[in-house]
Formats: structure tokens, sequence, C-alpha cells
């Protein structure tokens, strides 16, 4: 009997905005802009068709991060597709601080499991997880593509967590992505090696009252979003990105470099639609509700 199930299979998974402020590496939302990826197990090769954000550059074989996270899965489950057909429907930006590469990591992982007889029980969410933050280096955006929500995680040398914290119902965000992108690996390089006592102790308190203002206590919005770990440092790479989160913040509003930048994002609990008119020319605003669902296969 084959391993595998019938397909195509479509799963659709989440943008993500990471470090939300203060939450470096251990804070991310899903927010409601999402990939559609198609698989299907074939008799031979590998079939690689892509629509949407980087359909005219991103490679079209092994190299593709969904297929690369796809083989991962394949892998831990002991199977090996004869040929794989894979189509995206990309609308997340990439390389802009919206979690595009963990969605391609999660969803490859969610799409290969589904194309496994039983494979949701045998590569389980929390293996998802360890799969899915070993290929991004850090869990902040995979953990809430994968739960969908606010997520609070992290990793050390022996384990993954990952535990979602309520977020109130009024909660949205506006992000405001710019038209030039910066890569995630360069933005961590331009982070010091070591910080001061007394700033880490003002960031985790920030941290702290952030899982608190998103749970119901909005008025620590914006307090709770400002950071002393990374947004600063990482001004060289994006000065626009930087000027606006500090023209927004200098109207009380609750900016922030949304993952390793450079979209800005600004949580708010009012009405979205006023903070519109805040986009810089050239860029594209982006009114966002909260992603309760995070990675899902889809039933037609
Ligand atoms: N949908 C996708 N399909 C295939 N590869 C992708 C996809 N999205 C992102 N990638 C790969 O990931 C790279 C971008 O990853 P990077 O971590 O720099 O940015 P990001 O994930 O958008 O931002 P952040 O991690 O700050 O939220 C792209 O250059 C591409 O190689
Ligand atoms: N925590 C990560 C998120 C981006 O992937 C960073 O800021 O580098």
């Amino acid at each position: 009997m084959s391993p595998f199930a019938p397909g195509p299979v479509t799963v659709e998974v989440p943008a993500t905005s990471a470090n939300l402020g203060p939450g470096f590496d251990c804070l991310g939302l899903a927010l409601d802009l999402h990939d559609t990826l198609v698989g299907e197990v074939v008799d031979s090769g590998l079939v690689v068709e892509l629509e949407g954000e980087g359909a005219d550059r991103l490679p079209r074989d092994e190299r593709h991060l969904v297929v690369r996270a796809m083989r991962r899965a394949f892998e831990a489950l002991s199977v090996e597709p004869p040929g794989l057909v894979l189509r995206a429907v990309n609308r997340i930006p990439q390389s802009r601080g919206l979690g595009s590469s963990s969605a391609a990591i999660v969803g490859g992982l969610a799409l290969a499991r589904a194309l496994v007889v039983d494979g949701a029980e045998a590569l389980d969410d929390a293996a998802v997880l360890r799969l899915a933050t070993a290929l991004e280096g850090h869990p902040d955006n995979v953990a809430p593509a994968l739960h969908g929500g606010f997520v609070v995680c992290g990793h050390d040398g022996a384990d993954t967590w990952a535990v979602n914290a309520p977020v109130a119902p009024d909660v949205s965000a506006v992000a405001f992505v710019p038209p030039d992108g910066v890569s995630t690996e360069m933005a961590r390089g331009l982070l010091p090696a070591e910080v001061p006592h007394a700033v880490a102790a003002a960031n985790t308190g920030r941290a702290a009252l952030l899982v608190a203002a998103l749970g119901g206590a909005t008025d620590q919005l914006f307090r709770a979003t400002e950071d002393f770990l990374h947004q600063e440092f990482r001004a060289p790479a994006m000065p626009e990105s930087l000027a606006l989160v500090h023209s927004l913040r200098s109207d009380g509003l609750a900016a922030l470099v949304s993952g390793a930048g450079p979209t800005v994002l600004v949580l708010t609990d009012g009405d979205p639609e006023a903070l519109l008119g805040r986009c810089p020319d050239g860029w594209v605003a982006h009114r966002l509700a909260v992603d309760h669902a995070g990675v899902r296969t889809v039933v037609s």
C-alpha cells in the first residue's frame, strides 16, 4: 500500500511579526495574510509552479525553501516520494520582516505531513516546531505560523517551546511595507554581542508588560512595545523604517520594527483605518487582523 495520501493537498500559512518590540527571538504574532501551497505526490520529477510574491526570483528546483522543508519532513517520516508537484501562491512580501521564510518552512512541513498517510500523528506539532526552528534558526516566526495567535516561545540546546497567550479581541495591526527588503541574516549581523545589565532588565520588563498589554491591558501597548535590544542597532540597514517608528511613536502610537525589518508594524486597539494615511510614498500599507488558526490544511 502506498504511504502517500491521495492529493492534491492545499495548506494556507500565515504571515507573522516577530519581536513585537521587546520580544527579541521570543514573541511573535500571526497575521491574516497567507501564502497558499498545493502539493501532490506524482510518479517522477519535481515541478514547482509559482505565482505572486517572489515568482520572478525564487528557484524552481530543490533549492526552493518549501521543497527543502518538505524533503526534511519526508525524511523525518522515513518516506521518499517518487515525484513531487508544488504550486505556491505567495502573498507574504519576502525579506520584509513578515515571516515569509518561516511561512515557507512551516507550510512545507505541514504540506508534506498531510501528503503522508497518518503523517499528522507521526509528525505532530511539537515535532514540526522543532524541525521548523532548526531550519529557521529561531522560533519566533515559525511558532505563530504553526499555532496562530500570539505566541511566547524559545529554544535552547535541548528544547523548543511555544505557548499561546491571549490577544484582546479589539487588537489589530497595520503593516507599512517598504519597497526594498533586508535579509534577516544581515540584520542579525548588526546586533552587539553584549548589552549592559540595566538595558537587559528594562527590556525584560517591557516584554513581560507586552504579554499583559496584548491580553487586555491595551492602554499599556505603547510602553510595552518599547525595545532596547535590536531596533536601533539595525538602523543603518533601515534608516527610513526607524524614522517612521520614531515619528509614529512621537504621536503615541505603538509602532515597532516587524521582525528583522524593514516593515514597520503598529499595534492598535482602535480604528486601524485612521493609520493608513501615515504610509510613506512608495510603501504599501496592510490592515491586518490577528490570525488565530495558524497553518491549516484546506479541505475542498
Ligand atoms: N514563499 C517562499 N518560497 C520560497 N522561499 C522563500 C519564500 N519566502 C521566503 N523565502 C526565502 O527566504 C528569504 C527571506 O527570508 P528572510 O528571513 O530574510 O526574510 P523574512 O522571513 O521575510 O523576514 P523575517 O524573518 O524578518 O520576518 C527569501 O530571500 C527566500 O530565499
Ligand atoms: N527575532 C528575529 C526575527 C526575524 O526573523 C530577528 O529579529 O532577527
